[in-house]
């Protein structure tokens, strides 16, 4: 069974997937694997670079600050980069998924309903944070500008419309409610694949 996890920027998807792996649960982190390919495939480096030109990967490393500079205003080239990298992911969790051996998986991705890949989980977990608690987050954890986050946030879809699609809500506020509202998940997922 996959279930997809999924939230807002700053919203706390990492922290939750890190509860679940405590838990014993495979989690897959589809902004990792972006991460990776870009550094390793070189189809990912060559069209990434005709996009954007020399500048995107000024050597063997891609300036990931540029790259966030060009896409987050201009959604058409966000689109653009989007279906370079999807893809690749898609095929390298298929190859993950093909290893794993457990109940259920966790399958992390930061636009999960925005690029339909909802469609391809059994389950869906959005998580969940008040604005200003996430952007005091980042603020602290990346040193990020208001501008720059809100500049993503623009490119995700809302709360209030990502949550007519998911099957369940983690209220990300106090870290310890947040991992009790996993454990109870934890045993409803279990339960429903008995179902
Ligand atoms: C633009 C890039 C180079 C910026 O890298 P950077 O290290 O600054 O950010 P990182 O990848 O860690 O993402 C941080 C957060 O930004 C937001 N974000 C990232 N990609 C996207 C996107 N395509 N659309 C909307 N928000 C996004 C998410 O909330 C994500 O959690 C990078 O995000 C990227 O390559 N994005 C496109 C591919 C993608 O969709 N990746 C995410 C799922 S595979
Ligand atoms: N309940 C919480 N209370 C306080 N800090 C938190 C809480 N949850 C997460 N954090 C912190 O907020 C920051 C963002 O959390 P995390 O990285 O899990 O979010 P994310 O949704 O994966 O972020 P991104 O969208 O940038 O990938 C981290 O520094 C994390 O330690």
């Amino acid at each position: 069974m996959v279930v997809g996890l999924t939230g807002g920027i700053g919203s706390g998807k990492t922290t939750v997937a890190n509860f679940f792996r405590e838990l014993g649960i495979p989690v897959y982190i589809a902004d990792e694997a972006g991460k990776r390919l870009m550094l390793s495939s070189e189809e990912i480096k060559k069209e990434v670079r005709e996009l954007f030109g020399e500048q995107a990967y000024p050597g063997d490393e891609p300036d990931r600050k540029y790259i966030a500079s060009q896409v987050f205003n201009d959604s058409e080239k966000l689109e653009a980069l989007n279906n370079i990298i999807h893809p690749a992911v898609a095929a390298d969790f298929q190859r993950w998924l093909s290893r794993q051996n457990a109940p259920y998986i966790i399958y992390e991705a930061a636009i999960l309903f925005e690029s339909g890949g909802n469609e391809k989980c059994d389950r869906t977990i959005l998580v969940t944070a008040p604005h200003d608690e996430k952007i005091k987050r980042l603020q602290f954890r990346d040193n990020s500008e208001i501008e720059e986050i809100e500049a993503r946030m623009a490119n995700q879809w809302s709360d209030e419309k990502k949550l007519k699609l998911a099957d369940f809500q983690i209220k990300n506020t106090d870290l310890a409610l947040t991992k009790s509202q996993v454990e109870e998940l934890h045993e409803i997922l279990l339960n429903s694949r008995k179902n």
